[in-house]
């Protein structure tokens, strides 16, 4: 695993977003072979989104031959209320990037059948050969979409019952009426983030702090359902200053010295060869 820390959430918005844009470049999607990404919901993401709009306005990205996947969403919420994901998303990001509609994929929570939703969306993610790059942001206890703590590491996408902290975090958004927020979401399971090919989680700011330093400093946990990411292959965390707080310091340094080394050995490829240069000949 990875951890990226840079100074504020604009920053690492960004850093965020020139990554994405960089991995979509890279695949090159066409409308046979589109580029699934996974996305969350949250106010987490919402630099990284406007970096991203910001790119499609500029030209230099487009979402045309990009295929997404939300990680969640209310059960019972109508799917035009102000809070529900659907409307978040649309509002935040999809209405002002050039994504075809049919192209976003948003779990139902008003399905008559919400078991058979969430095993068709599976069976969507599978058609289309997997996430290739899920994003993900973490609630306050840890959980990533709508894992809770307890939930199974090895869980699909399923309805879940919210922890009552979870209620209470989101409250915000209902004009702090706890009763007005949705006890149940559907949600992808640990399992179907831990299956993309790479996984980017974003957490800033210090309320976030505790579950990071749960997450990569101690050992994979039901009670902290992103540590899961330690079994990933291709993880990669990005914080920022404040959510770094309950870390180590040693830990800090240690991921800090890992990003200043990958510099220093991207320099010395990009240096052009000397013949007899010992330095480039052992990177070649
Ligand atoms: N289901 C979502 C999560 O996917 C999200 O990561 C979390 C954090 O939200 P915020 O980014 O606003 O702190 O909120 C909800 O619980």
């Amino acid at each position: 695993m990875r951890l990226v820390i840079r100074d504020d959430p604009q920053i690492v918005g960004q850093y965020i977003a020139n990554y994405i844009r960089k991995r979509i470049h890279d695949f090159s999607p066409t409308p046979e072979r589109p580029f699934v990404l996974g996305l969350p919901t949250g106010s987490t993401p919402l630099p990284t989104y406007k970096a991203l709009i910001a790119m499609v306005k500029e030209k230099t990205l487009s979402f045309k031959n990009v295929v997404t996947f939300n990680m969640d969403e209310y059960v019972g919420l109508p799917q035009d209320h102000q809070q529900s994901y659907h409307t978040f998303m649309f509002r935040e990001f999809f209405s002002q990037i050039d994504i075809p509609p049919s192209q976003v994929n948003i779990l139902d929570g008003n399905a008559e059948d919400l078991i058979a939703e969430c095993t068709s969306y599976e069976q969507r993610i599978k058609e289309l050969g997997g996430i290739e790059l899920f994003l993900g942001g973490i609630g306050d206890d840890g959980h990533i979409a709508f894992n809770e703590p307890g939930s199974s590491l090895a869980s699909r996408t399923r309805i879940k019952t919210l922890a009552y902290d979870t209620i209470l975090a989101n409250a915000r958004f209902f004009n702090d009426d706890i009763s007005a927020v949705p006890r149940m979401a559907l949600t992808v399971g640990v399992a179907t983030v831990l299956d993309a090919r790479e996984v980017v989680v974003i957490v800033t700011g210090q309320r976030k702090a505790l579950a990071l330093s749960k997450t990569i400093e101690e050992g994979v946990n039901h009670l902290w359902t992103l540590s899961a990411l330690q079994l990933h292959p291709w993880a990669l965390i990005v914080t920022d200053e404040d959510a770094t707080a309950e870390l180590h310091v040693k830990t800090v340094k240690y991921f800090k010295s890992i990003e200043r080394v990958q510099e220093e050995v991207e320099i010395i490829q990009a240096r052009p060869k000397v013949k007899g240069d010992s330095i480039q000949a052992a990177v070649a």
